[in-house]
Formats: structure tokens, sequence, C-alpha cells
């Protein structure tokens, strides 16, 4: 890290110039009718090295930008250091200096490199389960895998197993508990046989009070019906790099898959907390899946910046950031697999880059992390697409589509309907509706107020990326895309991607509440809110 602020870069600098001098001017409207050659000029193509079906496209034409413009964005890279930390964090410098870590989870998927991964366990593992091998405490085949944890331990399995669904082993249902509310276990395990249900406990440091408990109470509900305690070794396996923890939990070594410290939460669905994953596909498109990021990544280290499309969407997002203001940024895939796409990284985005200090400790003197959002298309149109389009805030957006669906429903009638809406809205968004058109629509008769609200400003810029089909090796490639993206910007901002110290105040808070939520006379030391809150609880609780 250069030590600057990113706002004392020059090129920053340069780019707060461009932005006073141009923004008024810019619009997409004209920027599109002044060049001819603007899509060919702002979009790029991306097929992987090793695969050519997986292969999309990037359109970043629609943004506010001009060549100049991006031209300095891609100097602030520069200025930044971006390709040195790069090649620090692929070379496992320890660039989490707060903890003092490698950042290595693209060493995960490098292939080769069999200390930095438990593929054979893994495999082993998943291939016994799914053929029925794998037998439970009664000698039936495991049909149920219930995946215990939260934050990085869930969101990852979660969105990709939804999203590679079609390629799912139908008779191994996989379900997926985090939340500490009982109601998550309660109404989860009211579907489950104890005699054919796995649970898998993913916890990276295995003291995460939720993941625990719920632990826990899925072991008790389980020897209501087992009884011995030997059972536990066929129903119950552990994702974690803590092994004492894990044993003293009652789970045997040999049923533990390890990983490493230098294996962020938010960045571990490529190792061992991948398992769930690897069990609902099988391990060979697993692999098809790291394949897709490590294509990414090689990309990512060596293609020039100008044709780098993490580096791409990194920069159009700060232009929005930090110099138009914008507070969020939104995720809208046009594929029902990707519903979770947004949540997903709404923890990858906002637990890395939501961070007001620098690497060296100054308080930021502008914005870093956006607000990240979003649902599947159609469902958000109608719903949030109004403030989309007519609201007073900018809200910059990703399009993401499949040219083709694992569901070809009446000759792929509803595919095409969903394309012309993930087609329609950025066209829409960018070029709006100008009130002479609407004047024109309604005729002479019409009411100045109902010109007025039928008017769309337009202007508002989004990215599209389109590919043939979601498979593994794309959906690999698309996560390692923004992986990449919020390394980029995370060293713009100079901030440490990597670590989560804003997740820690509250777990203390919530751990001195719990010992005083039995009686009135122990709740001591809050303010009167808190107190009276807590007040309210006890005088209706029920045990
Ligand atoms: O896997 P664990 O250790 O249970 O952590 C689960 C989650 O806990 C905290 O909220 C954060 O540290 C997250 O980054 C992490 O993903």
């Amino acid at each position: 890290m250069s030590g600057k602020l990113a706002s004392e870069y020059s090129s920053w600098k340069k780019l707060q110039q461009l932005y006073d001098s141009e923004h008024a001017n810019l619009t997409l409207k004209d920027l599109f009718a002044s060049d001819p050659s603007r899509f060919s000029k702002f979009s790029k193509e991306y097929t992987s090295s090793s695969n050519p079906e997986n292969t999309f496209l990037l359109d970043y034409s629609k943004n506010l930008i001009t060549e100049p413009i991006l031209k300095t964005l891609l100097e602030l890279v520069r200025e930044a250091h971006v390709e040195e930390y790069r090649h620090d964090m692929f070379t496992g410098k320890h660039i989490n200096t707060s903890e003092d870590r490698a950042v290595l989870h693209v060493a995960l998927r490098s292939f080769g490199n069999n200390e930095t991964s438990e593929p054979g366990h893994i495999k082993e593992f998943s291939d016994a389960v799914r053929s029925g091998a794998w037998k439970g405490y009664t000698g039936k085949s495991i049909t149920a895998i219930v995946n215990i944890g939260i934050g990085g331990s869930d969101l990852g399995p979660v969105m990709v197993t939804e999203a590679l669904k079609p390629y799912a082993k139908r008779d191994l249902t996989p379900y997926f508990v985090s939340n500490i509310d009982g109601t998550h276990l309660a109404e989860t395990l009211r579907e489950l046989d104890p005699e054919t249900t796995l649970f898998i406990i993913a916890s990276k440091t295995f003291t995460t009070q939720e993941t625990i408990t719920n632990a826990e109470s899925a072991r008790e509900w389980f020897l209501a019906s087992a009884k011995d305690k030997v059972h536990i070794a066929k129903h119950f396996v552990a994702l974690s790099t803590n092994e004492k923890a894990v044993t003293a939990f009652g789970i045997s070594k040999d049923n533990m898959f390890g990983f490493w410290d230098w294996v962020g939460g938010r960045y571990s669905l490529w190792s061992a907390i991948g398992l769930s994953i690897s069990l609902v596909i099988g391990h060979d498109k697993f692999e098809e899946l790291l394949k897709g990021a490590r294509d990414m990544d090689k990309h990512f280290r060596e293609t020039p910046l100008e044709d780098n499309l993490p580096v791409l969407l990194a920069v159009v997002g700060i232009w929005y950031n930090d110099f138009y203001g914008a507070q969020t940024h939104a995720l809208l895939p046009y594929d029902q697999y990707l519903h979770k796409f947004a949540d997903y990284f709404q923890q990858g985005d906002m637990e890395s880059n939501g961070k007001f200090v620098t690497k060296g400790g100054q308080r930021v003197n502008y914005q870093t992390g956006p607000i990240i959002w979003g649902a599947a298309g159609t469902n958000g149109q109608h719903s949030f697409y109004q403030l989309l389009h007519q609201g007073t805030k900018l809200v910059p957006a990703d399009f993401l589509a499949p040219a083709s669906t694992h569901n070809r429903l009446r000759g792929s009638l509803h595919h095409r309907i969903l394309l012309s809406n993930f087609f329609a809205q950025p066209e829409a968004l960018a070029f709006g509706k100008t009130e002479e058109e609407v004047r024109k629509e309604l005729g002479p008769n019409a009411s100045e107020a109902l010109v007025k609200s039928k008017v769309f400003e337009g202007n508002r810029p989004s990215n599209s990326i389109i590919f043939p089909l979601l498979t593994p090796a794309t959906l690999g490639s698309l996560i390692a895309l923004y992986e990449h993206k919020i390394f980029t910007q995370g060293v713009i901002w100079g901030i440490n991607s990597y670590d989560q110290m804003g997740v820690e105040l509250g777990k203390v808070l919530a751990k001195n509440i719990l010992a005083q939520l039995d009686k009135p006379e122990d709740v001591k030391g809050h303010d009167s809110s808190t107190i009276g809150l807590i007040h309210y609880y006890q005088k209706y609780r029920k045990e």
C-alpha cells in the first residue's frame, strides 16, 4: 500500500476535475449518438483459457464514461499499485495486515497444489454419499444433507447449489440452517428423518455462537432417535480450521474437512466449505466451478488493465461511488437460478469493503464500499424498479443473463420474454422517455402533471453481462470476476478487504446482554432505551 489516501492521488484529483467539468453534459444519449462504435469500444468478450464454452460478454458501454475518463480511472489503478498488490495476493504475501494473514482463496482453485486443498477427501466422501455407499446408522443411504453454518459458511454453498440446480442429484436434498432463531432449525428438521440425514457443521472458527448452538440442537434431535453417540460418526461431519473444537464437539478427525486461516469466510466456497456443493452436483462439477474461477484468476493476473474485466467493473464502480455520490449498487440477474447472487455478494462486497479506515489507520475522506442489493429479474421490475427509473437516486446496476436456459418451456417462450426484459430495462434506464415523446403519446388534452409523471429522465447507467448458459465453469468465472472487482476497489481505497472487525462489537454486547436476560434487576450498564426494551421482553417472555 502506498500509504496514501485515494484522494491524494493525482489521478483522483484529475477525476474530480473531469467530473466537475463534464458530468452536467454527460448523457448516454449523446455519447451513443456521437459515436457509432461506442458498443465495440466499451464491451469485451471473455473466453476462459481452458474451456471455450465458458465465455461471456461484458457490455459497459451504457456507463457515463468517455475514453479520457476511463483512461484516468485506469491511471488511478496504476497509481494505487493494484498490479503490485495483485501480485502480492497471488504470491501469498500477508495482505490481510490486521490479522497478519495471506489471502489465498485463489490457491484453492489453482490445482496441482496439494498443500492448499483437500480435494481427495472431499471427492471420496462426496462419491460415497452420492452413490449410496455411505450408510446411516440403520443401514439406509443418505437422502438429505443439512449444512449448518452462517455468513461465509452458508451463503456461498446456498448461492451455488441454487445456481447449479440443473446439475443436482435430485434425490439428495440440501438444506441450509444459518439463523440462531430456533425456527430455522425446527422448520427444517420437521421434514427430515434422522436415519437418512447428514449434518455438515460448517464453521471456519468453530466458535460461532449461532452455528455451534444449532449444531448442538441438531445433535440432540439426532440422538433422540439414534440413542447411541457412536452413530454421530455416520451423520455429522465438520468443515473447519479448528480441529480441537471439532473433536471436542464429538466429531472425529476422520469426519473433519480442514482448511486454513488464509481462506477468508466470504471467500471460502472454494475450500472444504464447498462440501455441500460437491455433494449436490458431484465432485467433477465442483472442479469445473473451481476451474472457471481459476481461469478468471489467470485473466485478472495477465490481462492489461484496459481489457481486464474485474478492473473495468471496479473503476466504473468507483466513478459512481466516489464522484457521482451513488450509495448503492444493484445486482440484477435475469436467471431464477441466480436468485441468491445478490445475497451472496452482499456479504462478499459489504463485509470486504465496508470500512472507514485505511490499512494505515487513517480515516478516509471519501466513500468506500457501496450497499449491494438486488433480486432476480423480472420480480424486481414489479417491485423496486420504479425507483430505479424515476426515483431521485442514482443506482448503478449490473444486469446478468444466460442466452439459453436449462428449462426451455414452450420452445423457450418464457426465456425469450425474460430476455426481452433483460434487454429492455438497461435501454429504458439509459435512454428514458422525453417530455416531447410523452406529449405526443398523450395528445393535446393531457394535463401538465400527467405529462411530467410519465417522463423518464434516463441517463441511468448499467453494465450487462450475457453468457451462453449458466454452467459450473461460467458461474466460477463470474464469482471470481466480482471477487477481483472487490479486491481492486479495496486496494484503490487503501482499506483491508480481508478482515471484518465490524461484526465484533454486536457479538460482544449480545453476550453481555444474554447473561442479564433472566431478571430485571440484572439489566445494568445500558442506555434507557436498551433497558426499556429488555424489560418489555422480560414481561412477556415464555420459556
Ligand atoms: O465460519 P465461521 O467461523 O463460523 O464464521 C461465520 C461468519 O462469522 C462472522 O460473521 C464473520 O467473520 C464472517 O466473515 C464469517 O463468515
